[in-house]
């Protein structure tokens, strides 16, 4: 079990300065970024950004071009893709699908179901589940694994936003539970959980990072969700100062453009923790 082999705020994984390399281009750049037993880290940023590049780092399945990762010995990593790849032409029970990579018990299959709430769909096929439903039942086979960390690529992706609002809860919960870090990704920039501890943003590298609360309170914000969905969902959004051209290059605001978005080019700014004031005058909150 995790927490007694583990203190309590270990560094699971920390990425310095990480950089991966594709087709000559650089998809991310200096990426420093630390995930702690117990702590939810959410990454957003728009499509193409680098959140899944950066998470697959992280836990080993790309190898980076420059910088370092480190994790924790024999780490137990629970991944939820973005995409998985199943022959969905077949018939395949939610049973089966527990049991598709490696062997788990029908106890302790029926222990993971229940935590995710859908103990129910057990013998459902996997077609015929709603995207709320397919994602728990996702979300049961990566913690089969008793993961330390669990990586959640857009774990939300096809469901309403009631639905959002108590998968978020559940994410919290089984964390609150088992103690293990979470490394959530959104490409939603305006929807992430208030209980993440550090959100980052990307865009090829971290434009910026910093806590949700000071979000989550804004009145705009409550005006827009309601109070009910503000202690579980949180605003988040930043505008990015410059736009990725198809062929890798960077177009700033001001209109010129570079090879990369890396900090050196004159373009970048550091990535750095934003005070509640700078959001609030950098525009963070009240967009929805
Ligand atoms: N092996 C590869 N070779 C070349 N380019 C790649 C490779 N893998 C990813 N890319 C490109 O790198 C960029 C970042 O991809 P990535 O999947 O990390 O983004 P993302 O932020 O997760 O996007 P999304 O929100 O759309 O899932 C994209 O432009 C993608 O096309």
């Amino acid at each position: 079990m995790l927490k007694s082999r583990t203190a309590d705020n270990e560094r699971l994984i920390e990425m310095h300065d990480v950089g991966v390399r594709r087709s000559g281009r650089w998809l991310v750049r200096n990426i420093d970024l630390t995930v702690r037993r117990g702590e939810i880290v959410t990454l957003i940023g728009p499509n193409g950004s680098g959140k899944s590049t950066t998470a697959r780092s992280a836990i080993g399945l790309l190898k980076p071009d420059e910088g370092s990762v480190t994790r924790v010995p024999d780490l137990k990593v629970g991944y939820l893709p973005q995409k998985l790849s199943i022959d969905w032409t077949l018939p395949l029970s939610v049973d089966r699908l527990m049991t598709l990579t490696d062997r788990h018990s029908p106890e302790e299959i029926g222990v993971a179901l229940e935590e995710v709430g859908i103990p129910h769909l057990r013998q459902a096929e996997v077609q015929t589940l709603s995207g709320g439903e397919f994602q728990r039942a996702l979300l049961a086979r990566a913690m089969l694994r008793k993961p330390d960390l669990l990586v959640l690529d857009e774990p939300v992706q096809g469901v309403d936003f009631s639905g959002q609002v108590s998968l978020y809860a559940l994410i919290k919960q089984i964390r609150d539970r088992t103690g293990c870090g979470i490394l959530l990704i959104s490409h939603d920039l305006h929807v992430v959980m208030a209980d993440t501890d550090t959100v980052i943003c990307l865009n090829g590298h971290i434009c910026c990072r910093g806590t949700p609360e000071s979000v989550a309170s804004s009145a705009e914000y409550l005006r827009l969700f309601g109070t009910r969905a503000a202690e579980t969902l949180a605003l988040y959004s930043h505008h990015h100062d410059h736009t990725h051209l198809p062929d890798g290059r960077v177009r700033h605001a001001d209109g010129t453009i570079t090879d990369s978005c890396s900090p050196g080019d004159g373009h970048h700014h550091h990535p750095h923790e934003h005070s509640q004031q700078e959001q609030a005058r950098e525009g963070w909150t009240g967009h929805a």
